[in-house]
């Protein structure tokens, strides 16, 4: 079922840029003459979505609350042979698109599902080499220059991802500022992209993002013949709302009213798992 003509919000403003907000969050910038109205809920996603759908999940913020940090997520077996019997209803049409590294994925418990990772620069099936480009010396001076800021700063915090760094600062957000300012500096000099998270400046090639990665998987088996849905949270997930509604899907935002692409919204990671869980029983409204 295609989504509702003009429910998305991209059509209430004009999206003109991202700008990055001190808590590390990016936000649609909009063009308005008026002083913007509140934004008014999305509707629920209907579960006939679900059927002959190719679905991509974003994992943190989706289908695992934030936590702390970023070892500090659980990833439950209930989780894991929900989303497996779900991919084998779809046919195999579902895909794990997250920031996380493919290595980091396969170890949370996702090495049986399709992925893409460090936001669409890596893609792996089941059992095969990971698909991406090699780790640039530059990333390795980013994350030289982010453990020199990070020293002697209590709750910042760099992760070594396998082609990109982070620097988190969910820990100590009077640092958000700053690592924004240092994150771009790095990436002008380095010839990196910055890419903003929650509490978080990652640095990583350019080149891809979640859309792309959407674009690039509805052309491969199992994804290619499924209809596009896209569920995420974050402002990094606006690629793949957009890109599954070029292709004749929808986004599902996940979270509290923001402006976006999604058409649809959830409250949180318990009203996912609700949602695919009623779409596994065959519950369509
Ligand atoms: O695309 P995603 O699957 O949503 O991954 C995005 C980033 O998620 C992780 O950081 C975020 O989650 C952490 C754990 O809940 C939280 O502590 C942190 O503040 C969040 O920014 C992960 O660590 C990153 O590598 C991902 O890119």
């Amino acid at each position: 079922m295609p989504p509702p003509k003009g429910s998305s919000r991209k059509n209430r403003s004009t999206p003109v840029a991202g700008g990055c907000t001190s808590d590390g969050t990016r936000h649609l910038a909009r063009v308005s003459e008026s002083t913007p109205s509140p934004l008014p809920d999305l509707p629920p996603p209907p579960a006939s979505l679900l059927v002959g759908a190719a679905l991509f999940l974003d994992f943190d913020g989706t289908l695992a609350p934030i936590a702390d940090t970023p070892d500090g997520v659980i990833v439950d077996n209930d989780l894991l042979a929900m989303l497996a019997r779900l991919r084998d209803g779809l046919e195999g049409r579902l895909a794990i698109v997250s920031g996380r590294s493919i290595t980091t994925l396969r170890d949370l418990g996702f090495a049986d599902f399709l992925l893409a990772g460090t936001h669409g620069l890596e893609f792996a099936g089941p059992g095969e080499d990971v698909e991406a480009p090699p780790r640039r010396p530059a990333v390795d001076d980013a994350e030289a220059a982010f453990h020199a800021f990070a020293d002697g700063k209590p709750g910042v915090l760099v992760e070594r991802k396998s082609i990109s760094v982070g620097l988190h600062f969910r820990g100590a957000p009077q640092w958000g500022v700053d690592a924004g300012e240092l994150a771009s500096e790095l990436a002008a000099r380095l010839g990196l992209a910055v890419q903003p998270g929650k509490m978080l400046f990652e640095l990583r090639p350019g080149g891809a993002d979640k859309g792309s990665a959407v674009h690039t998987l509805m052309t491969r088996m199992p994804m290619a013949g499924g209809r596009p849905l896209f569920i995420g949270d974050d402002v990094t997930d606006e690629e793949g709302f957009a890109a599954a509604a070029q292709l004749g899907g929808a986004g599902i935002l996940v979270g509290p009213p923001r402006e976006t692409l999604a058409a649809f919204s959830l409250e949180q990671v318990a009203a996912v798992r609700h949602y695919l869980q009623r779409g596994l029983s065959g519950r369509a409204e």
